[in-house]
Formats: C-alpha cells, structure tokens, sequence
C-alpha cells in the first residue's frame, strides 16, 4: 500500500505566556500506522495532541488532515472528519451504563454519516454501540452504570467510546496508565487491531508497550522534536536516553 499522509503538521506552535509548550512542530503520520509520541514529563505530548483534535487553539503554524487544513476547524468538526481522541482525564458519562456511553458516541458517527437532521436508526446504533464494547472486551459489563467500574475499565471505555464513532485517526492519551498487566497485554492486541481500519497515535509511558505496538516512535523534548524513528533507532538513540535522564 502507498503511505498516504493523513494528518501533518508545519510549524506547529502553542505558547502558554512564555511557555513554549508546542514549540515549531513539523509532523506527519501515515495512513494505517501505529505512531507513539514519547517523551518526559511536560515535554508536550499532550498539548501536541489537544492542537490536533481542537481541544485548544494553535498559537501559530497548520494541521492538515486528509489533504485540507483543519487548524481552524472547532473540535467537533475534525470529530466528524474522523479524528477522535481519548483523553488522559477520563470523559465518560458516570452516570450512565456502559451500554449508554458507547451508544451515545455510535450516534455521533451515525449523525456524522447521514447528517444532524436524519432519524437515527435504532438497529444500527445498537449494533455499533455493541460491536465497540466487544472489541474492547466490555460487553459483559454493558449494564454496569459506568462510574462504578474500575479505573482500568473506565479507560476501555473511553477507547470503546472512540471506536465507535468509527475514526480514521484515533488518538490515545496514556491509554494503558491504571490497567493491569493482563489489561494491557489485551490492550496491545486491540490497539493492533484498530490499526487494521484506522491509523492509531498513542502516548505512551510503558516502554514495553510502545515498543511492541510502535511502527515508529516520535521523541518529544521541551516542545520540541527530538527525533523521530522506528523502535529499535530510538532504543539505540543517546539523546534520547540523555532527555530521559534528565540530561536533555
Ligand atoms: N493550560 C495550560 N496553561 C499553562 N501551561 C500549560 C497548560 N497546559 C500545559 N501547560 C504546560 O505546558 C507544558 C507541556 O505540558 P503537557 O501536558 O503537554 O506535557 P506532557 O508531555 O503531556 O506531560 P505528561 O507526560 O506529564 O502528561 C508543561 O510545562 C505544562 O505545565
């Protein structure tokens, strides 16, 4: 298959005050991979990816997504361009089942699909709603209201929540941060899966993981790029290991 850019950033920035969080970011990821966004703490991964999904506002440079330029475009418009993004703070409804969220998000994606004024069809909600919270492994617990499950669970939701609104990039925010280590070894096979239909950046904090799932790895340092490559360049890397240690 050809690698076509799905989403690319130019000079992408964003100042807090003096803070340059996001600092001159050039970015591309390609249709169908795994991409991990690495770096230590405050480095701006989460920044970086609050600009892409239009959480907040860029303080300067583009973002284009499937060939147009989305910089300008409110979060719920890239949402139905295919962007979805789960955050690091958890965004479910408590109040509601586990069946309820992922329904909610299914309709988004319907709405999306046929437009805000058509009627929704309740067979193809249900079967969406469903099919998430079977990829993530939460079918069993569709009734339980979704407060009371685990953090961990709380997490897979989340994720079951993004599936459903049938993304074309979906973006994890410390996905696996609360999860046993049972979890997260099924949670690296979801992720796999979901970069058969969809092109998934994640970041991550468990090497291992991100090692496993990553077809390349992008180091962020102060805002800034460090360096880009696939799993085994960045492991062998000593800028990496230095801004890791504090040296960088
Ligand atoms: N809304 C905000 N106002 C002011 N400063 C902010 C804001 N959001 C983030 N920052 C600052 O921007 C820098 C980058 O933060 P960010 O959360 O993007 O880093 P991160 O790489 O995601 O860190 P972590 O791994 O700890 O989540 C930090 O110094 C942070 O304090």
């Amino acid at each position: 298959m050809a690698a076509v850019t799905i989403l690319e950033t130019k000079g992408l920035s964003r100042h807090f005050g003096g803070l340059k969080a996001v600092q001159n970011v050039d970015f591309e990821i390609r249709q169908g991979e795994i991409r991990a966004l690495i770096g230590p703490n405050g480095a701006g991964k989460t920044t970086f990816v609050s600009l892409l999904s239009g959480r907040i506002p860029v303080s300067s440079g583009t973002i284009s997504f499937m060939g147009s330029d989305i910089t300008a475009k409110p979060a719920f418009r890239r949402v139905r361009e295919g962007i979805a993004y789960t955050f690091q703070i958890t965004s479910i409804y408590p109040n509601l089942s586990v069946y309820e969220n992922a329904a909610l998000a299914a309709q988004s994606a319907l709405q999306r699909h046929r437009g805000f004024l058509s009627r929704i069809d309740r067979k193809a909600l249900d079967a969406d709603a469903l099919a998430a919270l079977e990829r993530v492994g939460l079918i069993e617990r569709r009734e339980v209201i979704a407060g009371n499950l685990s953090y961990g669970h709380q997490r897979l939701l989340e994720v079951a929540m993004g599936l459903a609104l049938k993304p074309k990039l979906l973006i994890l925010d410390e996905p696996t941060q609360g999860l046993s280590d049972g979890e997260i070894e099924n949670f690296c096979g979801l992720v796999k899966e979901i970069a058969k239909t969809a092109t998934v950046l994640l970041i991550e904090h468990n090497m291992p993981v991100v090692m496993q799932l990553a077809d390349r790895i992008t180091v962020l340092n102060h805002g800034e790029i460090l360096t880009s490559g696939t799993p085994e360049e960045i492991r062998a890397d000593r800028t990496v290991q230095e801004a890791y240690l504090g040296g960088g």
